[in-house]
């Protein structure tokens, strides 16, 4: 899938991508990079990084994989210092990394709950916080894009997740009032299903049945998410800030979730 957009839409800018390296993340990195942008794509498997930079690269685009955690703030503030030092400081982020796994509420345990909030919701905003730390010390504007899930109605299987996702949204529009007056707008992307691999950890059956029941009946490709990470991150959005976007074929009208 082409973009849309102007080939030198990003030109000049460096854009971090967190889970730059698998499915969603390296579409955005991929598209993001096609435009222009130098991009780093940041993630903890630092081999599956770098063979993504690897085709990126052989694409023509200027990539660079970096080990994080985002769960970890030491490891996000060595991220941004070492960016800095390197010279691909971003003037976009897209916290794109995430996931959980299903299970009844019933029968979470505390950590489990605990590690899918740290690393949806924790680990968004250290990112996100380091990175408008560093856009404000040097008076410079900037751009975050979060990645959530569809979770109008709820995700019944997935409470930690819900729980965690609807807090990044209402970060998301905290943190856009917070930071508007640094020149730092924060939007978000909500997706339904996406064809990626990350869906090996679900059941297929269960998925297609929420597929059945969308008005826009398949699932969305990675690529469509990548377009409005785009948009959104772009001066064509220079007025839209604190949203969260939904790109989910009609699920948030539907409640498509199969286990509903
Ligand atoms: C039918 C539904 C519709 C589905 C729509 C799907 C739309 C969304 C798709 C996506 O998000 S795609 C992304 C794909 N990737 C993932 O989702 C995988 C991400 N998962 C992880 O990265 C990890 O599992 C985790 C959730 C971050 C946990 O990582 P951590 O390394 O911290 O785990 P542990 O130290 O092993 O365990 C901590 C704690 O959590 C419990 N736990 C972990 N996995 C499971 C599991 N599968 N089932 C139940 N419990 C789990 C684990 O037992 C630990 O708790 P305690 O045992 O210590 O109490
Ligand atoms: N596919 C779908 O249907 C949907 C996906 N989403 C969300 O979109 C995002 C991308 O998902 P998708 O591409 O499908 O799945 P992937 O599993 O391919 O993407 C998850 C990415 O997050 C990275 N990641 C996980 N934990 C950490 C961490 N602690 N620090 C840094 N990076 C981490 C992973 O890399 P590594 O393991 O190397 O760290 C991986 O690259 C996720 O947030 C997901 O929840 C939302 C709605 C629907």
């Amino acid at each position: 899938m082409m973009s849309i957009f102007a080939k030198d839409l990003f030109k000049g800018q460096v854009a971090l991508v967190t889970g730059g390296g698998t499915g969603i993340g390296f579409a955005i990195a991929r598209t993001l990079g096609q435009l222009g942008a130098r991009v780093v794509i940041a993630a903890r498997a630092l081999d599956k990084l770098e063979s993504a930079a690897e085709q990126l690269t052989a694409g023509g685009m200027a990539v660079l994989a970096a080990e994080v955690n985002i769960r970890d703030a030491e490891s996000v503030n060595a991220l941004f210092a070492r960016l800095e030092s390197e010279g691909w400081q971003p003037d976009l982020l897209v916290n794109n990394a995430g996931g959980q796994f299903t299970s009844p509420a019933l029968s979470m345990s505390p950590n489990g709950f605990r590690a899918v909030v740290d690393l949806n919701l924790q680990g968004t905003f250290q990112m996100s916080q380091a990175f408008a730390r560093q856009r404000i010390s040097q008076a410079r504007p900037g751009s975050i894009v979060n990645i959530v899930l569809c979770l109008e109605q709820g995700i019944p299987g997935m409470a930690h997740a819900a729980a965690a996702r609807a807090g990044v949204v209402n970060l998301t529009k905290t943190l856009s009032w917070e930071w508007a007056e640094h020149g730092i707008r924060v939007n978000a992307v909500a997706p339904g299903t996406i064809a990626t691999s990350g869906l090996e950890n679900y059941d297929a059956d269960n998925l297609q049945a929420g597929i059945d029941r969308l008005p826009i009946r398949r699932m969305g490709q990675s690529e469509e998410v990548a377009e409005a990470v785009a948009y959104l991150a772009s001066p064509a959005a220079s007025f839209i800030t604190g949203i969260t976007l939904p790109l989910d074929g009609g699920e948030h009208m539907t409640g498509a979730n199969p286990q509903r």
